[in-house]
């Protein structure tokens, strides 16, 4: 099948203004064949030996989701205190989550079990299928912005507060906990680089030819 040029622009354009979303987001339901469509996205990521190790927990439910936002607030107050006192006062002013203003969060999970032990393409490094579930929610991710929703990834909570919110078994790796929802906009630029926190580093610096050599950060 070939790609058109509109249809590649299109996809660089979903790329490029794709966002990590966490204040903008509307009080607006994300109808079901929507919500369907991004996660038949997601389910079509690429994953080692064709294992499809991820599941999806839709979360619309307030009260689940105050207990993952309070979860929130404990970890990033423990976070707060990682930094040194300059980006402390940088970090307190950050909203780095949207929990309850999203209508619905998806947690994404990864079955290492799922086929059996030994998973083609995973014999010698055996996180492969974490990643392929990373893969997972990048397609979401992707899938959302074209449809114009905004996503968020909070990953500033333990893994046991989501596992008791959403009754998930001990042998089931947590992968993401993602917010989603219609947005007001979506920003230029990663909310970090606009409040200083981080600049993009240049694309030439992360490009390197034949081997790996050292460059400035
Ligand atoms: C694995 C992982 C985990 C997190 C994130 C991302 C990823 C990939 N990001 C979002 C992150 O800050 C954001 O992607 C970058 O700042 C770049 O911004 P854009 O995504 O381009 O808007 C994120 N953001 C946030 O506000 N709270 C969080 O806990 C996290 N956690």
């Amino acid at each position: 099948m070939h790609i058109s040029e509109q249809e590649r622009d299109a996809v660089y354009k979903t790329i490029f203004s794709r966002r990590d979303v966490r204040s903008d987001f509307i009080n607006k339901s994300i109808p079901e064949d929507v919500l369907k469509r991004i996660l038949t996205a997601a389910h079509h990521a690429p994953s080692v030996g064709f294992m499809q190790p991820w599941d999806f927990i839709v979360i619309n439910d307030k009260v689940t989701k105050q207990k993952i936002k309070h979860g929130f607030e404990q970890a990033n107050s423990v976070s707060k205190k990682m930094f040194t006192d300059d980006q402390q006062q940088a970090y307190q002013k950050l909203k780095l989550e949207g929990i309850l203003e999203a209508p619905i969060g998806i947690c994404v999970t990864c079955d290492r079990e799922r086929n059996g032990p030994v998973v083609l393409g995973k014999t010698i490094k055996a996180e492969m299928d974490l990643y392929s579930a990373v893969c997972a929610v990048q397609n979401l991710w992707l899938a959302a912005r074209a449809e114009n929703l905004g996503v968020g990834w909070v990953s500033i909570i333990e893994d046991d507060i989501l596992r008791n919110a959403l009754n998930i078994p001990a042998e089931i790796e947590i992968i993401a906990y993602l917010c989603i929802g219609y947005v007001t906009h979506f920003k230029d630029k990663p909310e970090l680089e606009s409040a200083g926190w981080l600049p993009r580093r240049s694309v030439d610096k992360a490009i390197h030819y034949n081997k790996w050599t050292p460059k400035v950060k």
